[in-house]
């Protein structure tokens, strides 16, 4: 893990509430280049909403603050460059279905890029050997399993190069055969140095791969650590207690 100085990300305070529903509750968080953070906790907890503020997929309260490679996340100008740079993989893969895998992958580097068709379709069967599909290129997205429309939807994300892939329970929607393909792509990635944050229910894929897991509850960051540090030494009654129900001891 390559650590940079100042953070990838940076989190401060980031409040939010969907009216008197407060669901984030000031957390605080700094993301190193290279890192791979998976968050954890029980459902409502917040952690999808805490991974959608970082791109602006949700606003926040005025006085939180957070920026992506020192750029402000905030409406305006600026939103569109840290989009650019912020890539996310969605629960339900989010494909365009009226276009072949490969021009999915294709769209985003050509229209926010403006890269020539010639060297986005060159990068693009790079990227769909890189999670394993090229041979599903000219296909329709309803046409493949969950586990190969998560893949293209990762090669798809990984098309505008960004600095950092947010992964919000990417493996949720699967049927359990199609998890272990897509956690694979995700395992390599974290292994070529990309910096991912990851909200997932797999805790054995936390334990592996994370850098650093966090866990959260109650729109609150409870505690933060090593994947050994949480799984087997974590401070916290409630994590200890998350951690009992989920491993079932
Ligand atoms: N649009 C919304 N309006 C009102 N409340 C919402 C909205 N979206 C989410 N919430 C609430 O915010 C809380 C946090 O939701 P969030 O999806 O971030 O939790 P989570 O930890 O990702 O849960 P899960 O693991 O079930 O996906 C939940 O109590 C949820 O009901």
């Amino acid at each position: 893990m390559s650590k940079s100085n100042p953070p990838l990300i940076s989190i401060r305070g980031l409040t939010k509430a969907y009216g008197t529903f407060t669901v984030l509750h000031g957390i605080d968080l700094d993301i190193a280049e290279g890192e791979v953070v998976c968050v954890i906790g029980p459902s409502g907890s917040g952690k999808s909403t805490l991974i959608r503020c970082i791109n602006h997929l949700e606003d926040f309260a005025a006085e939180s603050r957070i920026t992506v490679d020192g750029i402000r996340v905030e409406p305006g100008p600026a939103l569109a460059k840290v989009r650019a740079e912020v890539g996310m993989v969605f629960q339900s893969f989010n494909l365009f279905p009226h276009m072949t895998v490969l021009k999915n992958v294709m769209l985003a580097p050509m229209r926010v890029r403006g890269t020539p068709e010639a060297e986005a379709e060159r990068k693009a069967r790079d990227l769909l050997a890189r999670v394993g599909i090229s041979e599903q290129a000219e296909k329709f997205p309803g046409q493949l399993s969950g586990g190969q429309q998560q893949r293209v939807a990762i090669a798809r994300a990984l098309a505008m190069e960004p600095r950092v892939l947010l992964f919000d329970e990417p493996t949720s929607a699967l049927d359990p055969e199609m998890v272990g393909e897509v956690l694979d792509v995700m395992r390599k990635l974290a292994g070529s140095g990309v910096t991912m944050i990851v909200v997932t229910h797999e805790m054995g894929f936390a334990r592996q791969v994370a850098d650093r897991v966090i866990f959260m509850d109650g729109g609150r960051l409870v505690e933060s650590g090593a994947p050994t540090d949480i799984f087997d030494a974590p401070k916290h009654e409630r994590t200890r207690g998350f951690l009992r129900a989920v491993l079932n001891h």
